[in-house]
């Protein structure tokens, strides 16, 4: 069994706790979880105990760490990842990290890079609520790739954003252009995915998105585009909540384990 534990402990965080209670995940033992709103991380210790499995509290990260995981779920934000991502990796854990948009600072990037390779650990970057990774990778491969990434949300979702004004509920607009780079710094927890389709492709400075505002929308569309000499790629995807990116952690841990690696 390989040790797991996970920070942040929302709603992304219940449904890979849910998948380990659910057999889904049966080489892994969820250890500790650790919330900067503690009375989360106990509901989900809680729930892991009811189904028999022991699982710690942490207050801190230096006390997760030491419970020495192979694996770190984090499912918290941005700034977490920031926070937790150098002590991880050194201390021998692996992250599968949902917050990508950490990794939009170039140099963060390549100090986690490193610091990964000499304590033979990983980052890997769930697809969230996007996906395709594979194919983005591969045109960018080929050369001469342009991308772009479109998302569409409802006006409820850009409460407490910069861009959000009662109008919204009336009128559909755009109400970001701009690069990746620039999307998450304006959106610290929502674009997550442009940055990662941006690290699979031609980076988050050349990724341009466009953000639209749609009254009476639900959900997310993530419509990623990749075009090179010989190749025209649409990954488009909606979903009515994130639940997609809890799952795809599941689908990542699962990956890790499989001798078949999609
Ligand atoms: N890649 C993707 O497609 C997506 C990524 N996300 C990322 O996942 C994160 C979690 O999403 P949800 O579960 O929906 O959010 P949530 O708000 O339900 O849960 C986040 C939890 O993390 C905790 N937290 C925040 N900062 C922390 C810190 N520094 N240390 C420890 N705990 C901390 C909060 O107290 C909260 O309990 C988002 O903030 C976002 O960065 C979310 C949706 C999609
Ligand atoms: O809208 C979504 O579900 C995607 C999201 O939050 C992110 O990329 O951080």
């Amino acid at each position: 069994m390989e040790k797991l534990v996970i920070v942040g402990c929302g709603k992304l965080a219940n449904i890979v706790a849910d998948a380990i209670i659910n057999g889904l995940l049966p080489e892994y033992d969820l250890v500790g979880v650790c919330s900067r709103t503690l009375s989360k991380a106990e509901s989900i210790a809680e729930k892991m105990r009811k189904h028999g499995k022991e699982c710690a509290v942490c207050e801190s990260l230096d006390s997760l760490l030491a419970l020495k995981p192979a694996y770190l779920v984090e499912a918290a934000s941005p700034a977490a990842m920031r926070e937790l991502a150098l002590p991880a990796l050194e201390n021998g854990t692996s992250i599968v990290t949902l917050s990508i948009g950490a990794l939009a600072d170039n140099e963060f990037c390549e100090q986690i890079k490193s610091t990964a390779k000499a304590h033979g650990t990983r980052i890997y970057i769930a697809s969230g609520a996007t996906g395709g990774f594979d194919v983005l990778r591969t045109a960018a491969l080929m050369g001469n790739a342009s991308a772009r990434f479109f998302n569409e949300k409802g006006p409820d979702a850009l409460r407490g954003t910069a861009v959000y004004d009662e109008t919204l509920q009336t009128e559909q607009r755009t109400v970001f252009t701009g690069t990746a780079d620039e999307a998450i710094k304006m959106f610290p927890t929502k674009v997550n995915v442009t940055v990662a389709a941006s690290l699979a492709s031609v980076g988050a400075d050349k990724m341009q998105v466009t953000m639209q505002s749609t009254p009476g929308f639900k959900g997310d569309t993530q419509r990623v585009e990749i075009k090179n000499n010989q190749v025209h790629a649409v990954i488009d995807v909606y979903s009515a909540t994130s639940e997609i990116a809890g799952w795809s952690v599941v689908n990542t841990l699962q990956n890790i384990m499989s001798p078949i690696v999609f």
